[in-house]
């Protein structure tokens, strides 16, 4: 499988504190990759040096075949990137907006058909500062898509959409995905991790504590499950005998009945609590 992404031993400080601590990665082309972690676990820090916004101290990147350090015009256009803030112009309108910048790149896509995949058409002649702060995000998405990037890099995309808006944006994210983008999101909604991305890995004061498919990670899938029912409730690793049981003493429904097991936002938790 071809690699988007192939990072060895990355290590980023700041004033002699380790923000990436030792990293290793490797994303596939055609990939969802989502990047979790609390708050000063050195996320951004990452992503920014796979972008070519930050240099490192050590380690090998390869980003699409080329070393982020050195960035080329030809390389930056291959790539979308959707800052947590980016800044736009207020007083143009979307469509003059996402016009003005599909005209940056070599094989961009149409400015209004863009509009139409983040669900802007009826924005369209509005004036960015008129929009809410859901929509700047999308057009913030918009920006980053236009010129039909191979490798997509997405900070926190839905941090204040509405449910609704949320759904659509994963929709568009797979669409771009099924189309062959590669791409990379961090995120703190684990809802989205779990919706969208094929692999995660966790990161925790600078470096990956566990990396895997949402539904695997940690150990997940082997992790005893609860069973609860209105009467009682049981921790097993065979919760199909414990119903068949429950269903004969119940002579049939067996009242309130849940089976589950670790929510990956339980795994997560476990997995970047201080030891
Ligand atoms: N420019 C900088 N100068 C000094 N320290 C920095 C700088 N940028 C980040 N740091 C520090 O590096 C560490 C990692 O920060 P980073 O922004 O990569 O974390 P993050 O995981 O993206 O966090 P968040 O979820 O809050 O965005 C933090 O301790 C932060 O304070």
């Amino acid at each position: 499988m071809t690699q988007a992404i192939q990072v060895r031993g990355l290590r980023k400080q700041y004033g002699g504190v380790d923000a990436v601590a030792g990293i290793d990665l490797d994303i596939a082309q055609g990939e969802i990759f989502a990047i979790l972690g609390p708050n000063g676990a050195g996320k951004s820090t990452t992503v920014e040096i796979l972008e070519g916004y930050r240099k490192r101290d050590a380690g090998e990147v390869s980003v699409l075949g080329s070393d982020p350090g050195k960035p080329t015009r030809r390389w930056k256009s291959r790539i979308g990137i959707v800052l947590q803030n980016t800044e736009e112009s207020p007083e143009l309108t979307v469509r003059e907006m996402l016009r003005h910048f599909s005209a940056y790149y070599p094989d961009s896509r149409d400015p209004d058909e863009v509009i139409a995949m983040v669900g802007l058409t009826e924005s369209a002649g509005k004036r960015i500062r008129h929009l809410s702060g859901g929509q700047r995000r999308r057009v913030d998405v918009a920006l980053g898509v236009v010129g039909r990037p191979e490798l997509l890099f997405l900070d926190e995309p839905t941090t204040g959409f509405d449910p609704e808006s949320r759904r659509q944006f994963w929709e568009l994210i797979e669409g771009l995905s099924d189309d062959g983008t590669t791409i990379v999101l961090t995120t703190h909604y684990l809802e989205e991790a779990e919706a969208l991305a094929d692999r995660v890995a966790v990161i925790a004061q600078g470096r990956i504590v566990a990396e895997g498919e949402p539904s695997t990670l940690g150990g997940r899938a082997t992790a005893k499950a609860r069973v609860t029912w209105s009467e009682g409730s049981v921790e097993t690793d065979t919760p199909t005998e414990t119903v068949l049981e429950l269903s004969r003493t119940f002579d049939g429904e067996i009242p309130g009945l849940t089976v589950t097991r670790p929510s990956l936002e339980d795994i997560y938790l476990s997995l970047i609590e201080p030891s």
